[in-house]
């Protein structure tokens, strides 16, 4: 029986020593910086590829099993402490003989017990093999499930964009549109701004695909929905592909008559681009008509009606030669 525990005996603890999945050891750390092996448990032969005595001859081949890559932290710790005589904790790999690749935790801690006045250490190292390639595994999977998430989140965006924008001409589509007119509509009624609205028709458009073909009539919208979109001023004012040869602008905090020159601005600037239309009636170059709508808005009117009404406008324009601007206020 050992002494101050009850019903342990020899043979007990030797079994203990014998089957546990564990390499148990205590060793010394002079003052000089040498150290010394005073027992190692013979589970060492199953963990550590050796027996206790290849161990215990020499504490060096302690040292010299673990792995390259490992051994300055491993000395690092060790140093740390040795200072502190605290605890020592490190996960490393140890190399077996047979060359394989093991990782292993080591714990020890300093005892009361003294060797030629320097402290003995008693401590175990444990198999973490397994323990290690499931962190490895699941570290693999997060990163496999962080890539997809981070593919997901860009298709996400590139579909959120395509939902919004005109497949042809890049701007904002009649489905960005509706959405902006509602959010400013309610925001002009909120702040008591006028809002005003500029819808623009390309003029005899069927005779330029008829003319020049339905790829340069796409490609002529392209320029024309450019240049709508580049000479946008405020932050605020939203330029759209209505459908079709149609755009609109939505120019919020904006009254008839400054809308009314805004829509002149555009239409100089389609003029300028001198895109030829030999087959218009309007004159020698691509041209557009405008139709302006403004008002307050306010609960007894309606967002469709600002396009109605600019629409009847636009139509006024057509009728009236187009290449023109014209527009109805309404209240
Ligand atoms: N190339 C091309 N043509 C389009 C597109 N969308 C609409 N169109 C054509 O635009 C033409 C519009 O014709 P109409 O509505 O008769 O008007 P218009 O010829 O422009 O005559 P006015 O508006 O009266 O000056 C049609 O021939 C449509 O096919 C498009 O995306 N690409």
């Amino acid at each position: 029986m050992i002494e101050g525990y009850s019903n342990l005996t020899k043979e007990t603890l030797q079994d203990f020593l014998n089957t546990m999945p564990a390499v148990l050891y205590e060793y010394v750390l002079f003052d000089n910086g040498s150290s010394e092996l005073l027992y190692m448990s013979p589970t060492s032969l199953d963990i550590l590829g050796h027996p206790p005595e290849y161990f215990i001859a020499d504490i060096e081949r302690l040292w010299a099993i673990v792995h390259p890559d490992d051994i300055d932290q491993l000395m690092a710790e060790d140093v740390k402490s040795t200072e502190r005589n605290d605890i020592f904790v490190l996960q490393v790999r140890i190399i077996l003989p047979s060359g394989q690749q093991k990782w292993v935790l080591i714990n020890s801690k300093p005892t009361q017990r003294k060797k030629n006045n320097a402290f003995i250490w008693c401590g175990y190292i444990t198999d973490i093999s397994a323990q290690k390639s499931a962190e490895q595994e699941a570290a693999l999977r997060t990163a496999e499930l962080q890539e997809s998430e981070k593919k997901l989140n860009k298709l996400n965006e590139t579909l959120e964009k395509l939902a919004v924008q005109d497949g042809m001409t890049g701007i904002a589509n009649r489905r960005a549109f509706d959405t902006r007119l509602e959010y400013e509509w309610n925001r002009c009624q909120r702040e008591k701004q006028p809002l005003s609205l500029i819808m623009i028709d390309v003029d005899f458009f069927k005779q330029y695909n008829d003319h020049y073909g339905h790829l340069a009539g796409d490609d002529c919208l392209k320029m024309i929905a450019k240049a709508l979109s580049s000479i946008v001023k405020r932050e605020t004012d939203f330029c759209a592909r209505f459908g079709g040869e149609e755009f609109v602008l939505l120019l919020p905090n904006t009254a008839l008559t400054p809308a009314m020159q805004i829509a002149e601005d555009y239409r100089e600037k389609i003029n300028q681009l001198e895109i030829s239309h030999e087959s218009s009636a309007a004159g020698s170059s691509i041209s557009i008509s405008a139709g302006v709508s403004s008002t307050l808005p306010a609960d007894d009117k309606s967002a469709l009606t600002l396009i109605e009404k600019a629409d009847q406008a636009l139509y006024q324009a057509k009728m009236n030669g187009r290449n023109r601007v014209e527009k109805i206020s309404f209240s």
